[in-house]
């Protein structure tokens, strides 16, 4: 298959509307062959399903995990401006430098769970524009930031995550959170990189202000994309829908990498079944975010800092599930009594 790029905001509906599904086969097959390994029925619990919605999406009994992606995006944003964050938006750029230098967080991790690592910043010097006033993109801009994003998805990854960086970009998380999934602002905005009470009091008034301008105009996962989103967090959609169209699955990271597909499983259902959670983040809001796209995280460690370290973390998770379900004998291989 070719490099996905859309051309238009229509061709990204396209795909939208038209996703592939699991390979049923696989899928039985895989579970055939966890019911037949040397363990009582079921013993391995998540990570039997693992191995079975990996092997579903890779169509292989046996799925594996050589080539596993971590693409990081970055974007800034216009409304970091109002003072929403508790670092400068230049630390975007900075950490931009950082992950070029090895010095991240995710740089360590994603070693440490044999993921290659891909850092995509997007237009730093032009953050988007205040979504209090107007749109944060232009059609143009949003639908490069989602090329960006799909662009990284090559042929032949058994797994990609995305992550991100984007001083301010829990704001945007919020206002497509309370978009797409509805419910109270208050649910959906948190603390971020840290901000007290009054900050996230500010942080509320600002994504009120933003559903008040554009709620009604949002009427389908671009548009939402385009007036309450960021780059970085349009290219990680763009991304995870270039994976669900080569049918490479996903494990989503934290707050703001799982609301970039909000507005997608908003207008698609099912739009989040090539996906895992990896963790359930800090952030307030998560858990709902979670429970409304329909998943249970892998994993609850308190973190909260992007990037898709919770990605890397859950990634050995899956490799173990992989090793298990690809390396254990059958009851028949060991020459081992069944249950009775
Ligand atoms: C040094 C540093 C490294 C980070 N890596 C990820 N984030 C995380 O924090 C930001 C979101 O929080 P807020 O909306 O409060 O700005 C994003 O950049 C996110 O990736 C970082 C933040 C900082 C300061
Ligand atoms: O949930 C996350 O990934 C997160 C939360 C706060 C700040 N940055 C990222």
């Amino acid at each position: 298959m070719h490099m996905i790029q859309f051309e238009s905001r229509g061709a990204f509906a396209a795909a939208l509307a038209d996703l592939p599904a699991a390979n049923k086969v696989a899928l039985a097959a895989a579970q055939l062959r966890q019911n037949a390994l040397t363990k009582p029925l079921g013993s391995l619990g998540r990570l039997e399903d693992i191995a079975i919605f990996m092997a579903s999406w890779q169509d292989r009994e046996r799925p594996r995990l050589d080539r596993i992606r971590a693409a990081i995006f970055a974007g800034n944003h216009g409304i970091a401006a109002r003072g929403l964050s508790t670092y400068p938006a230049e630390v975007t750029a900075q950490m931009v430098a950082n992950f070029a230098a090895g010095g991240a967080a995710i740089n360590a991790m994603a070693d440490a769970c044999g993921a290659e690592l891909v850092i995509v910043p997007i237009e730093l010097e032009r953050p988007t524009a205040d979504f209090v006033e107007e749109p944060a993109m232009s059609e143009g801009d949003c639908l490069a930031a989602i090329n960006a994003g799909a662009g990284v998805v090559e042929d032949g990854l058994d797994l990609l995550f995305v992550g991100e960086m984007g001083i301010g970009n829990t704001t945007p998380a919020a206002a497509l959170c309370a978009q797409s999934c509805k419910g109270a602002v208050e649910d959906w905005v948190g603390a971020g990189t840290g901000l007290e009470m009054d900050g996230v009091l500010r942080k509320r008034i600002v994504v009120s202000l933003a559903l008040a301008c554009h709620g009604p105009a949002c009427n389908d996962a671009f548009e939402t994309l385009r007036r309450l989103g960021g780059r970085e967090i349009a290219a990680m959609a763009g991304a995870i829908l270039a994976a669900r169209m080569k049918r490479i699955p996903v494990l989503l990271d934290g707050y703001i990498a799982c609301a970039s597909i909000a507005p997608l499983v908003a207008d698609q259902p099912q739009f989040a079944a090539h996906c895992l959670a990896a963790h359930c983040s800090a952030e307030a809001g998560h858990l709902r975010l979670l429970d409304w796209l329909g998943l249970e995280p892998l994993l609850r460690l308190g973190m909260r800092l992007g990037e898709g370290t919770g990605a890397a973390v859950a990634t050995q998770l899956v490799r173990s599930a992989i090793a298990a379900h690809n390396g254990m004998a059958t009851f028949a291989e060991a020459r081992v009594s069944q249950a009775q």
